[in-house]
């Protein structure tokens, strides 16, 4: 099986004594534009490692210095322990998935497959035999047996995804970088594939790195989760946890899934325009420009209830603040309602169908927006 010949770290006691892939305060410049800053990360044989980052975060530029299409200036790359400065990208066992597929638009999809293991540098396979048993078994993996005749021009832009992923396996790379893989499939396609990428991992026992812009893809496909910001490593954790504790409010705002408040902390309280709540009890004795986050799906609305001077119902630790209801947007199994707030911002709700459905909401109309405060995040600005 395909998967069988994949290069594995050895294991000692269930425990991977070499890292597949080991970045060393990696560093990267153009001109001024430091793209990269010292990005350091372990990657264990076997994990599939999502890279979260906004347009400009040097997602790219990273996955470029790993395959060696692009030298860092500082740092070092390993993968299995092997330092891979001075080899050329042909020489490092690692796979390139590029998000434009880059096919070979007038070949076959096995000619396509067949192409590199004929030609490598190192180790080709000449015996046509093997090629077709290889290729076969790569196009097997990917679901696709059967489709080794077809040009790639006739082929779904699914079915082309898939065989740009086994074009990449049939080489048995050592590390599997996958740049954007969803981008360019529509939505429907992309959680097909999104879960077939993952079952191939678990299948082969490769190691993958996967790279994006989007959050769910990153926090749905990672076993961890490293979040690039401005070239640098900002944090990299299990998705729940950067979920749950998002190290930064860059992090947090990442994640678009929080509503951000700043204001003044004093008193155990953060006040700003149109608004006076509570804050968690790790910030109850900040004094000073500060940042809230609150969760979009932590928000209970309800019928405001005027003169209240926005204290809420009470509860101290009750967070309160007016919203006032401009319209909702739908996306499958969540419903989104946007309020304006007091201060002219928007503040978001979200609704997961399956566990609550939004109310009748009435555009133009005043409502209360609540939370507890200890669900909040809370960040110094
Ligand atoms: N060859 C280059 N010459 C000059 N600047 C570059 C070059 N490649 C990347 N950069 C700059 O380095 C920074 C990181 O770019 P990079 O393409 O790695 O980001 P990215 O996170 O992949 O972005 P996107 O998601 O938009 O593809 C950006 O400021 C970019 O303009």
């Amino acid at each position: 099986m395909l998967g069988s010949t994949l290069v594995r770290a050895p294991v000692v006691e269930g425990r991977a004594v070499t890292a597949a892939l080991h970045l060393h305060a990696v560093g990267k410049s153009f001109g001024r534009v430091a793209a990269l800053r010292a990005v350091t990360l372990a990657v264990d044989p076997g994990e599939y490692i999502t890279i979260l980052g906004p347009s400009g975060s040097g997602k790219s530029t990273l996955l470029r210095l790993i395959a060696g299409f692009d030298r860092p200036d500082t740092g070092r790359v390993e993968v299995l322990g092997q330092d891979l400065a001075g080899r050329s990208a042909h020489e490092r066992g690692v796979g390139f998935v590029f998000q434009s597929f880059a096919l070979f638009p007038h070949l076959s999809v096995f000619e396509n497959l067949a192409f590199g293991l004929r030609y490598r540098r190192h180790a080709p396979v000449i015996d046509a035999a093997q090629v077709g048993r290889e290729v076969d078994a790569a196009l097997a993996l990917v679901g696709l047996s059967g489709l080794g005749a077809r040009s790639v021009a006739q082929i779904s832009g699914g079915q082309k995804q898939r065989v740009a992923l086994a074009r990449c396996l049939v080489g048995k790379p050592r590390v599997v970088l996958l740049d954007e893989p969803l981008g360019a499939l529509d939505a429907n396609l992309r959680d097909q594939m999104a879960l077939e990428l993952t079952r191939i991992q678990r299948q082969l026992g490769g190691t993958f790195l996967h790279v994006t812009g989007n959050e769910q893809e990153a926090l749905a496909l990672g076993s961890r989760v490293a979040v690039l910001d401005q070239g640098a490593l900002v944090q990299i954790d299990m998705p729940r946890r950067l979920f749950e504790r998002p190290a930064s409010s860059q992090v947090a705002r990442l994640l678009n899934c929080f509503n951000p408040l700043s204001g003044q902390a004093a008193g155990g309280r953060l006040a700003g325009p149109a608004f006076d709540v509570p804050l968690p009890d790790v910030a109850a004795q900040w004094h000073g420009a500060a940042l809230c986050m609150v969760r979009r799906d932590r928000v209970q609305v309800d019928a405001d209830q005027p003169g209240n001077g926005g204290r809420g119902d009470g509860d101290p630790r009750r967070a309160h603040i007016t919203g006032t209801y401009l319209a909702s947007e739908y996306a499958g199994s969540r419903v989104l309602a946007i309020f304006r707030t007091g201060a002219g911002a928007h503040f978001e709700v979200e609704y997961h169908l399956s566990h609550r459905r939004p109310p009748a909401f009435v555009a133009g109309r005043r409502y209360a927006l609540r939370w507890q405060a200890a669900e909040t995040l809370a960040y110094a600005a």
